[in-house]
């Protein structure tokens, strides 16, 4: 037998030359042949007659709108006063708006907005423009540059909480109806501006109420743009050119509250163990062992292909070999917090409480694990991992909150929806690629799954990684720049909207 060693390791060594030769060129052809997804329509000018500037006028709403304090605290817990008095504001605001005979406006769950501007052609099958009226609080107020509700305009930049998230949509949307009805223009297609006043304590009390009117009244709509993911530049390991980001789907959201009881007592006679301790234990488990990567079975995959093309060679050949390369591509984005959010279902602590004073042992322990569900995952998969993870009898999970991943939308050369959204992006973003990808964070989309198939979450503006904290967290700011450009997208938007929704599909037209 061992007179056959060299002949068997001969057929091994040539079987393995074999498999990586075709491997290889496998790969070098795929890199070389990969499609483009992309596209050029005619740029929107600065110089162009129907561009909106942001000139005084309009900023000085902006930054007026940055002002009124509408903060959500949690659920059902907001500020209605500061509510009113934006809604009043957006009113008094937008006289052409608020006295057209084709614009219908209500008050809806007592401080959401729900304008419908009718369109010419009611046989088009209207859309909606959402975004939202409510913000986060303020953390570490003393360390922002400008005051966080001031709206203060300093080195070309827009502060204030709101700017990015999300009053920039909400006021730029308002703004691009505004300027089409005072030229005397009626869109061709009908639209609705929806505006929650609790998109981030889940919408609960605003948006889902939109969706229940507009669920009764038998609406459907064609599509849905809210906001989402923006135009990264820099964001994209491997991407020179700034890439625009539409959402086509949103990860899932599970809030786990993890309770711990134990004996509570005098802090001079402590037991061996506590509340506090067997807690921070689990938590620590729950850190270090996150959930499973799964990149390269969800919309992620595709984000990269569609750009694959417009990647620096080792990028490209990766991207257009993830069938081979996913393991790779998957370390790689596991590296920093914005791309681990594309690649796997995140956990976030988000709160731990427990004690009352110094020398009185805590008898409970409270804390809340706020994770957001890669579309390929389920609400129980997510809890059953947590509870393998933990393995400790004493420690109470309980379910405060749970959305699972929403429908994928669609997207594509073969989807007139996404088409209209891309070209509107690269005239308004002329050197940006455009690529789906899906909602790290959640929007009040969740609650009008059943009004439309085609859900996108899309900001327009242009993001750098230094932007990415400001999202929730300290310095939150806009570029005036990209303010002008988010109202110009939304007036190229409706514009394009009143096209023929077309998208040839083996040489047939169909049209939305
Ligand atoms: C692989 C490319 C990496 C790109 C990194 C981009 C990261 C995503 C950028 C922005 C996130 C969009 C957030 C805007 C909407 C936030 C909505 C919100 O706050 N909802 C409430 C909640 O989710 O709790
Ligand atoms: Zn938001
Ligand atoms: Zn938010």
């Amino acid at each position: 037998m061992w007179t056959n060693l060299p002949r068997v390791l001969t057929l091994v060594v040539r079987g393995f030359a074999l498999t990586l030769a075709v491997l290889t060129t496998v790969v070098v052809i795929r890199t070389l042949t990969f499609p483009s997804y992309q596209t050029s329509p005619p740029e929107c000018k600065t110089t162009d007659p129907d561009f909106i500037p942001a000139d005084e006028e309009r900023l000085a709403r902006f930054t007026s709108a940055i002002q009124f304090q509408t903060v959500s605290y949690e659920r059902g817990v907001g500020t209605p006063q500061e509510l009113l008095k934006f809604v009043r504001f957006i009113q008094e605001s937008f006289p052409t708006i608020h006295s057209s005979p084709l614009v219908r406006r209500e008050v809806v769950g007592n401080y959401s907005l729900l304008y419908r501007v009718e369109g010419s052609d009611g046989s088009l099958e209207p859309y909606m423009l959402a975004s939202h009226l409510d913000v986060v609080p303020i953390t570490q107020e003393a360390s922002w540059e400008a005051p966080p509700f001031s709206g203060q305009v300093r080195d070309g930049y827009i502060y204030g909480r709101g700017t990015i998230d999300a009053k920039h949509s909400l006021m730029g949307s308002l703004e691009a109806v505004e300027f089409l009805l005072s030229r005397g223009h009626q869109p061709k297609r009908t639209l609705y501006l929806a505006f929650g006043h609790d998109e981030e304590t889940g919408g609960h009390f605003g948006a889902k109420v939109i969706g229940d009117v507009l669920t009764e009244r038998g609406e459907k709509i064609a599509f849905i743009l809210d906001e989402g993911t923006p135009v990264g530049d820099g964001l994209m390991p491997g991407v020179s050119k700034p890439v625009a980001m539409v959402s086509v789907s949103e990860k899932g959201i599970v809030d786990v509250k993890l309770k711990v009881q134990a004996e509570g007592g005098h802090g001079s006679m402590p037991a061996r163990k506590s509340a506090i301790g067997i807690l921070a234990r689990a938590v620590q488990k729950l850190e270090d062992n996150p959930h499973p990567s799964m990149f390269g079975t969800g919309p992620e995959a595709r984000m990269l292909e569609y750009v694959a093309t417009e990647m620096t060679l080792p990028y490209r050949m990766l991207a257009s070999n993830l069938w081979l390369f996913s393991p790779l591509v998957a370390w790689v984005y596991a590296k920093k917090p914005q791309t681990n959010a594309f690649a796997r279902t995140t956990t976030a602590l988000t709160s731990f409480t427990a004690g009352v004073k110094d020398n009185v042992i805590a008898p409970e322990a409270e804390a809340v694990v706020d994770h957001r569900i890669h579309p390929m995952q389920t609400v129980e998969e997510v809890l059953e991992f947590d509870r393998k993870v933990i393995d400790d009898a004493r420690v109470m999970l309980e379910v405060k909150g749970s959305l699972p991943p929403s429908p994928v939308s669609p997207h594509g050369k073969d989807s007139p929806t996404y088409t209209v959204l891309q070209e509107t992006i690269q005239q308004i973003f002329p050197d940006a690629l455009v690529t789906p990808t899906f909602m790290v964070a959640n929007t009040d989309t969740r609650h009008y799954w059943n009004l439309s198939s085609a859900i996108y979450r899309f900001n327009p503006y242009v993001m750098t990684p230094s932007d990415l904290p400001r999202f929730h967290g300290l310095n939150e700011r806009i570029s005036v720049r990209n303010y002008e450009r988010v109202m110009n997208f939304y007036y190229h938007l409706i514009v394009n909207m009143d096209k023929p929704l077309e998208v040839k599909r083996h040489g047939h037209e169909d049209e939305l």
